[in-house]
């Protein structure tokens, strides 16, 4: 295929920079201890400082590579996949939610946000980023909210947040890696003040697990 046939297929989300692949237990938020199918999907200019995949970021370090081969595989592991990134919402998910949904999958994305919702969803984690806040769609479709908190700052920007999502959507506080042993202390104390709020946390690096 030439380049421009390529570029045109990404662009139709009928390829995508396929950055990983694997089959583990969810970690975090709603469904962790749950097995799912995960499809890491290269490409992000959101910019967390802390991000823990900024390998990701460059898309063009992963290869295009064919939904169908990707929805194929993903089949033969599990009834639930994960589609995440990287910024998934980078690339329009209609053609691969599609794909899975024929096979009769559950899908769910792990996203921040920050572009236009495309694909059905099983089940949306918002995961809202200050650099690049979630589009009003997202807000009102998201089954839970995951804020990360890398300082008391971040409770604010919680809140903030929390304000704008639907009234079903479930909340959860989730420690910024690097700054667990400092931050959970404060998560804990915050969430026995604010209930409404749940911790998550991220259980595979525990479990040392992908
Ligand atoms: C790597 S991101 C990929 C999906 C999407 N770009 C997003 O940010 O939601 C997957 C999840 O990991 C979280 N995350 C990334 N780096 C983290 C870190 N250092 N500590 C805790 N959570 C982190 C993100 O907030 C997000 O919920
Ligand atoms: N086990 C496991 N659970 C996860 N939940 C969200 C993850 C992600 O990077 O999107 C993730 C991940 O990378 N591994
Ligand atoms: S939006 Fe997600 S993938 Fe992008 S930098 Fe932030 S945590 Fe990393
Ligand atoms: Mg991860």
């Amino acid at each position: 295929m030439t380049k421009e046939a390529i570029l045109a297929k990404v662009n139709a989300g009928e390829m995508l920079p396929l950055m990983e692949e694997f089959y583990t237990i969810q970690g975090e938020g709603f469904h962790k201890g749950t097995a799912a199918y995960f499809i890491r999907i290269g490409g992000c200019d959101v910019g967390c400082h802390w991000c823990d995949v900024k390998e990701s970021w460059n898309a063009d370090t992963h290869p295009p590579t064919a939904v169908e081969t990707i929805v194929e595989n993903a089949a033969k592991y599990s009834d639930t996949i994960v589609i995440t990134g990287g910024e998934p919402l980078t690339w329009d998910m209609t053609y691969i939610t599609s794909k899975l949904k024929e096979k009769g999958l559950k899908i769910h994305i792990e996203t921040s946000g920050a572009y236009e919702l495309t694909g059905t969803w099983d089940w949306i984690c918002l995961s809202p980023k200050k650099l690049k806040l979630p589009t009003a769609e997202v807000y009102e479709k998201a089954h839970e909210l995951k804020c990360i908190v890398y300082n008391k700052s971040d409770f604010k920007f919680a809140e903030e947040q929390a304000a704008k999502v639907n009234k079903d959507c479930i909340l959860y506080l989730q420690p910024e890696w690097s700054k667990r042993d400092t931050i959970i202390p404060e998560i804990v104390e915050y969430v026995m003040k604010n209930p409404k709020w749940k911790v998550s946390l991220q259980t595979h690096k525990y479990l040392n697990i992908p």
